[in-house]
């Protein structure tokens, strides 16, 4: 019996907050060996091959096939890994894949990041041109072009190349047909997650145009345009992509670690970040991206504010050790000792004078060191 889902490889915790990647024509999860393995550090990393490419059955998809049907087929594997909601990365088709999931299955998108693609793919008549060469003489002249129409001048890899070669023709011309029947344009405003536009500055298949476009009619989207990147951008220049797709996907926590350090001090940071092992490493991902790149980044309430109400609640479930790095970060965010003082006398109330009187123990010895470290 033939597989009924799309080949993938899954890398990463598979605690940590899924993100799928998707390939373009031709190519296989091979696109994404440089980039993936550094982005499994934070997520579990999932790459899929399109019917009849990589490891994926061809009869997946048959002729007329849509980018609907690319999509659904996507859906199914995160369905079988127990996958709700995800963010999502694609090239090209792949990266069409996305904003089909992003337009008509939102409740399913995280966020988005597409590379080298577009919302629609220069009309119908190069895909059907292309789809039939391929039906009636197999792929082997097209894949012997693969190096102009995906990388610089002079750069090449040769495994994707062979991908290309070995490619199922049926299922690459029906992923043709999805190529040439794709425009979603007149869709792209109504999407919601948080997307980014990754262009290769020297892409002859989508040029930055292309990303351009999706950049401005999708609300709040970025672009991102990569120099010296043709259409395969994450195997000519990953390390490129690669911070891009971090600082798109990994936004809390690198906020998060920002105001972490701004409100509990480099020192106090570093030694937490040195203590760290990969037993804690969510963990302590988790704290920076949910307590202090959510919470203490929102604006609606000042960090004093934040720290008045920190004191408060670690005073009425005794935290005394968590309260005596919060009367230091409280010192940081402007609240004077007399303040710090006000605030342990009113636990006093409503915690109660036990846990107040410990409170005060903590916070005097604390405010001591700090007079003794500032003297
Ligand atoms: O193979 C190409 O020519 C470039 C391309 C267009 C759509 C896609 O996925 O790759």
């Amino acid at each position: 019996m033939t597989d009924t889902l799309l080949n993938h490889h899954d890398e990463g915790p598979t605690t940590a907050p899924p993100l799928l990647l998707g390939p373009s024509l031709g190519t296989s999860t091979a696109l994404w060996d440089k980039v993936a393995p550094e982005l499994s550090v934070t997520h579990r990393v999932i790459r899929w091959d399109l019917p009849g490419h990589g490891g994926s059955a061809a009869d997946l998809i048959g002729p007329g096939a849509t980018v609907a049907d690319l999509a659904r087929l996507v859906l199914a594997l995160a369905d079988s890994l127990g996958i709700d909601r995800f963010a999502y990365a694609g090239v090209s088709l792949g990266g069409a894949v996305g904003l089909q999931l992003a337009v008509h299955h939102p409740e399913r998108l995280e966020s988005l990041a597409v590379i080298c693609s577009s919302a629609h793919f220069n009309g119908s008549k190069p895909w059907e041109e292309r789809a039939e060469t391929v039906r009636r003489e197999g792929l082997a002249a097209l894949a012997d072009t693969a190096n102009a129409r995906w990388f610089t001048p002079g750069f090449t890899v040769p495994g994707l190349v062979e991908d290309h070669r070995t490619a199922d023709p049926e299922a690459y011309a029906a992923c043709c047909d999805a190529l040439a029947a794709f425009d979603i344009r007149e869709r792209l405003s109504s999407i919601g997650a948080p997307t980014l536009l990754i262009a290769g500055r020297e892409d002859p298949a989508t040029p930055p145009a292309h990303l351009r476009e999706i950049a401005d009619a999708v609300p709040g989207a970025s672009l991102t345009e990569i120099a010296g990147a043709s259409h395969l951008a994450p195997a000519e220049r990953p390390e490129a992509v690669l911070a891009a797709l971090r600082g798109h996907f990994d936004g809390y926590a690198l906020r998060g670690m920002e105001v972490r350090r701004q409100v509990l001090g480099d020192e106090h940071v570093d030694r937490a970040q040195a203590r760290q092992t990969p037993f804690t490493a969510r963990f302590q991902d988790f704290i920076s991206r949910y307590a202090w790149g959510e919470i203490w980044t929102d604006p609606t309430l000042a960090r004093r504010e934040r720290s008045v109400i920190t004191l408060t609640a670690l005073v009425a479930h005794g935290h005394y050790d968590e309260l005596a790095m919060h009367v230091r970060a409280a010192r940081r965010v402007g609240l004077t000792p007399e303040e710090i003082g006000a605030v342990l006398l009113q636990t006093a109330v409503y915690c109660g004078v036990p846990a107040a009187n410990s409170a005060f123990a903590v916070a005097q010895r604390v405010l001591a060191e700090e007079d003794k470290t500032e003297g």
